[in-house]
């Protein structure tokens, strides 16, 4: 079974716009063998959300998001976009629910031969509008998406950042209330992935479009994502809250995936120094993990004063993840009986997580001081 955790954003409708139930796809190959693309999905989008699909390379995200806009169909289950079966609609009717799903790419798929303004007038002009009606729209989407000045522009003469706010512009043009995003920011750098991410979030906020995205990168989630669900080897195996998912992951494949991310990484020297036993003097590493009020408390002081357990620290970080403060801190314990499970008392009575990392040669340990 995968970890589900309830939605519990008041901003977010309980109605899902979009929704998998009992979905599974397999491929067939070549070989004559075939591969299982995605088994037994349940999923819900809710209206007015944003839900990131996370995964490595091969988990089945871009099947996932094939399946919604009807390019791919089940082997079993339902697909639903708003009131529409997409696994139950033929072509004609394909073509009709596609145009309230918008799609955005990694490499952008413009037309070379078009200027920015052409791009983002194309699917308009698909759909036979008129051309004074088609100007005033498209101005509209140049203004929303900070391309003005780029307007007359063709692809080759924008940056990737202009290229991606054309592909947004584009898959807004005929108002969509879904917009399904294929790892958009997979080719752009850092910055231009921000500032990316904070134009969806603002067309989320303000028109109330609901978006389904897949990344294999954490940080997209973090930047963007109410709820995040994470696809392993075609299965869900854990989808929540970012917050939740993101200060309590429990599938190992969440836990690999948020390790750089949330600064849960020990600093590399001590990492390879590691050990899994519990070796004659080794000092005992825990990751002690502060979720909301608890981010800044003096928990180290604490142990000391009440137990008499004076950990080491190691490395910390506190942070925010979906607005919510979150700290980490990664502590060595002195040698001694029943420390460990002491201090985890301790930790647990007060609310804070804890996991053991493993434990420290003795003299690595104590060379270590305190951040
Ligand atoms: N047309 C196809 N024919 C056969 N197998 C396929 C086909 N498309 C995908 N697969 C297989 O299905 C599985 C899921 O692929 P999918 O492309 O959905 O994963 P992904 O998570 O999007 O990967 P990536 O991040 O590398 O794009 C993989 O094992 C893949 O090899």
């Amino acid at each position: 079974m995968p970890f589900d955790r309830p939605n519990t954003d008041p901003r977010i409708a309980s109605q899902p716009l979009i929704s998998f139930e009992g979905v599974s796809k397999t491929y067939a190959t070549r070989q004559r063998t075939s591969v299982s693309a995605l088994a037994d999905i349940d999923l819900a989008v809710p209206a007015g959300s944003v839900l990131g699909v996370i995964g490595r390379s091969g988990a089945g995200k871009s099947t996932l998001i094939r399946l919604v806009n009807g390019l791919e169909r089940p082997d079993v289950g339902r697909i639903r976009v708003g009131d529409a079966e997409i696994s139950a609609l033929d072509e004609r009717a394909l073509r009709r629910v596609r145009r309230g799903v918008g799609m955005i790419f990694q490499h952008f798929n413009l037309l070379s031969s078009r200027s920015a303004f052409g791009n983002i007038a194309l699917p308009l002009e698909i759909e036979g509008r008129g051309k004074a009606e088609i100007r005033a729209r498209v101005e509209e989407l140049l203004a929303l998406t900070g391309l003005e000045d780029q307007r007359d522009r063709y692809p080759s003469e924008l940056s990737g950042g202009q290229k991606q706010r054309v592909g947004i512009a584009r898959a807004l043009a005929t108002g969509p209330s879904v917009l399904l995003s294929d790892e958009a920011t997979s080719a752009l750098d850092p910055e231009t992935t921000r500032a990316i991410l904070a134009l969806l979030r603002r067309i989320n906020r303000e028109l109330g479009l609901t978006i389904l995205l897949i990344t294999h990168e954490m940080s997209v989630i973090r930047a963007i994502a109410d709820r995040v669900a994470v696809l392993e080897n075609g299965r869900i195996v854990e989808q929540g809250d970012v917050f939740e998912v993101f200060t309590r992951p429990q599938a190992e494949v969440t836990r690999t995936l948020l390790a750089g991310e949330m600064g849960l990484t020990l600093p590399a020297a001590l990492a390879a120094q590691l050990g899994r036993e519990p070796v004659s003097g080794a000092a005992a590493v825990l990751r002690i993990a502060f979720r909301g009020p608890h981010a800044n408390d003096p928990i180290v002081a604490r142990l000391a004063r009440e137990t008499g357990i004076e950990a080491n620290i190691l490395s910390g970080t506190v942070d925010e993840i979906a607005g919510q403060p979150f700290g980490s801190l990664a502590v060595s314990l002195p040698a001694g009986p029943d420390v460990v499970v002491r201090a985890r008392a301790f930790l647990d009575a007060h609310g804070l997580v804890s996991d053991l990392l493993g434990y420290l040669p003795a003299r690595s340990a104590e060379d270590r001081h305190v951040a």
